[in-house]
């Protein structure tokens, strides 16, 4: 099935790139739709595109257990991150029902439309959406890099046409499983990681202006070179992020140049950062540092503006669920490690709203956002049995 899902947005090196809202996306979505209905799923899109496959409960049909996780990828991403959990969902779920029949409170499988914040600048928009984190008005003055708003995107995938503000509904609870895309299970040879807390992470776009001139006739002492100047800010911010606390990662990861040529000193410099802790008290600080060196700019004759458009706080997941997955894996007779994800993920956002519970599987060599992620299919098997066993206790007892 995960190869089945990856040949949507299949690309040349063997990964994936599926867009929010692009063609492969829908392609993808419509494909997942199917799945549910053979599956005898009652299947529905909301206003966003979140798919949703429920099974109805028979004693509880008004509480939902939510489970599932997102279809979007990173550019040239792998074939795991995200639909991993959507598989894992489904295959939990229509076991549970050939060997229990029908449960007692329902059990909702969800691909949430958008995790990555690949396409705009804009992160956890399915999760957002139903968490009531995001409203409509967000979706009109976002654009991606060919100027589509997040608005038209949306609806020329044939959704955002609903009546706003809606009602939403909280789900008794929500459960995540998704490759670890870190090194930490494969390194103690443990099978399942309990996620205890996701990092904060704050994402900024930062803008240098200068002048841009000949590379040949303009002295070194009378340049005004946004190249230069940017890349003295990486040098000094992540020198910075490595002295506040060894725990704060910052990630320079995308530039662009204006105009981008070899012989002409760059006039404009784009570029984005991003950073991430548990303690968003560190983030405070290290955001105090990016202001110390936008004062020194301005003795230098250029400017230089940042923006930032993401930030999500740490999250603490639901301990008593926490626990339950510990016992579980006991139960199983699976290894198991408690961790903190410096990755983001659609639980962090479920994690402020309702219970939440988020398992790892291991990644191998702890490679993810590449080709070249991978998960053995025994471990896959062993998050869908933890899957299966915490869906039972949420849903069946
Ligand atoms: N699990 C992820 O890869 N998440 C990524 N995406 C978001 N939205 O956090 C990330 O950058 O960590
Ligand atoms: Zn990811
Ligand atoms: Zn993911």
């Amino acid at each position: 099935m995960l190869e089945w899902l990856a040949a949507f947005g299949g690309t040349a090196s063997g990964g994936v790139t599926r867009l929010l809202y692009s063609d492969t996306w829908i392609q993808a979505q419509q494909a997942l739709k199917k799945v549910m209905q053979a599956k005898g799923l009652d299947v529905r899109f909301d206003e966003v595109g979140n798919l949703f496959g429920r099974r109805i409960g028979v004693e509880e049909p008004e509480s939902v257990i939510l489970t599932g996780s997102h279809i979007d990828t990173v550019k040239d991403g792998g074939e795991f991150d995200g639909a991993y959990g959507i598989v894992a969902s489904l295959m939990a779920v229509q076991r549970l029902y050939e060997q229990y029949g029908p449960p007692k409170r329902t059990i909702d499988i969800v691909s949430l439309a958008e995790e990555e914040g690949s396409r705009f600048p804009l992160t956890f928009w399915g999760s957002g959406w139903i968490t009531g984190r995001y409203n409509l008005d967000q979706a009109e003055h976002i654009y991606d890099k060919d100027g589509i708003s997040l608005k038209e995107a949306m609806e020329g995938a044939g959704f955002g046409a609903k009546p706003m503000p809606i009602e939403r509904k909280k789900p008794k609870a929500f459960v995540e499983v998704h490759v670890e895309q870190g090194i930490v299970l494969e390194r103690k040879k443990k099978s399942i990681g309990i996620v205890s807390h996701i990092v904060g992470q704050r994402r900024y776009t930062v803008h240098f202006k200068g002048e841009s001139n000949h590379a040949g006739t303009t002295p070194m002492s009378m340049r005004k070179d946004a190249m230069r100047l940017m890349a003295e800010w990486t040098v000094f911010l992540l020198t910075e992020a490595e002295l506040l606390d060894e725990s704060l990662v910052a990630t320079v990861g995308k530039v662009t140049a204006k105009p981008n040529m070899p012989n002409v000193i760059a006039g404009e410099v784009e570029c984005s950062l991003d950073a991430r802790h548990y303690d968003s008290s560190v983030l405070d600080r290290f955001e105090k540092k990016i202001e110390e060196f936008e004062t020194h700019v301005k003795t230098r004759g250029m400017t230089m503006s940042t923006q930032r458009w993401m930030s999500i706080e740490p999250v603490k997941l639901d301990q008593a669920m926490m626990k339950s997955a510990a016992r579980q894996a006991k139960h199983l007779g699976l290894s198991y490690e408690t961790l903190i994800s410096g990755a983001g993920h659609d639980s962090q956002v479920f994690g402020g709203y309702c219970p939440t519970m988020l398992l790892f599987v291991p990644s191998r060599h702890g490679i993810s956002h590449s080709p070249d992620e991978w998960t053995e299919p025994d471990d896959l098997e062993k998050g869908i049995q933890m899957l299966m066993g915490e869906l039972y206790t949420l849903a069946y007892v």
